[in-house]
């Protein structure tokens, strides 16, 4: 699955396994939100949710270190924790290429919750800047967010089809000014959060500095430094 890898068998099972564990907690905090249950079970749940975590808690990679499972040049980045399959707090986004620019739909349950029924503003504001950051790989470009502004024209029903959008306006040198929007997947045109951003590919001594020790699992050097990078975008 990465190109050192000498035996995908065994990486294709812990994708397996590892996705299966990132949904099943994805089920599990919106249930830990969601339950009416009595205080004993939800003590008892709690229980269960520390023997899962010692089962698999003492072997941990280092901050500095990508994850077997991801493969940046493929935009794979399996806990991104927008489009992350594994990672429980995406719900999780699937970007794929639209037009001039990226497209993604998402339904959101009450773990996203901010005024009661709707979703968070800081929730739409992960996902744009994600959304844009998509953008930009599609165009071949890659960036941090610099700037990232928003306006919340509606809110955002719960457990309803939401469809985000975003696309590259204008760039020049190493910036690049991305807007990004959200609707209801069944009225598209009615806007109800407008973004826009700058993203900006960090000088050189910033890359260094910032993804300098970066490696993949092999112990390999490996900065972003191509569009997947940053992205998870997937192939229209
Ligand atoms: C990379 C892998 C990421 C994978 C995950 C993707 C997820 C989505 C994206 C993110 O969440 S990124 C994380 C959040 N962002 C950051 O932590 C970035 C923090 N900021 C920085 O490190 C630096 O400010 C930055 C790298 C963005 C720019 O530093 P540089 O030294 O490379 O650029 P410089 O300051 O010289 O600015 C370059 C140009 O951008 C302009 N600029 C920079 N910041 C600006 C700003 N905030 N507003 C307006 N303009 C800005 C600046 O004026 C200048 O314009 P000109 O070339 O026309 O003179």
């Amino acid at each position: 699955m990465t190109e050192n890898d000498g035996d995908a068998a065994p990486l294709a099972e812990l994708m397996t396994a590892t996705t299966e564990l990132g949904a099943a907690l994805r089920e599990l905090i919106e249930v830990s939100v969601i339950t009416t249950a009595d205080a004993g079970e939800v003590a008892a749940a709690a229980d269960l949710v520390r023997a899962a975590t010692a089962r698999i808690g003492d072997a941990r990679r280092p901050v500095s270190q990508l994850p077997r499972l991801d493969d940046p040049s493929e935009g794979r980045r399996v806990f991104n924790p927008v489009t992350g399959i594994a990672n429980p707090m995406a719900p999780p986004l699937v970007v794929r290429a639209d037009g001039d620019g990226v497209v993604a739909e998402a339904t959101l349950g009450l773990a996203y919750e901010g005024p009661p029924s709707f979703v968070h503003g800081g929730m739409s504001a992960l996902f744009m800047d994600q959304m844009l950051g998509s953008a930009a790989g599609a165009a071949g470009l890659w960036g941090m967010t610099a700037h990232l502004e928003l306006d919340y024209r509606g809110p955002l029903p719960l457990q309803t089809p939401l469809v985000l959008r975003a696309r590259v306006e204008s760039h020049e040198g190493r910036k690049a000014h991305i807007s990004g929007t959200i609707a209801l997947a069944s009225a598209p045109e009615k806007i109800l959060v407008e973004a826009r951003g700058l993203f900006v590919m960090p000088r050189p001594e910033k890359q260094a500095a910032y993804f300098g020790a970066i490696t993949d699992a092999s112990g390999r050097h490996a900065p972003p430094r191509r569009p997947g990078d940053a992205t998870a975008l997937r192939p229209a």
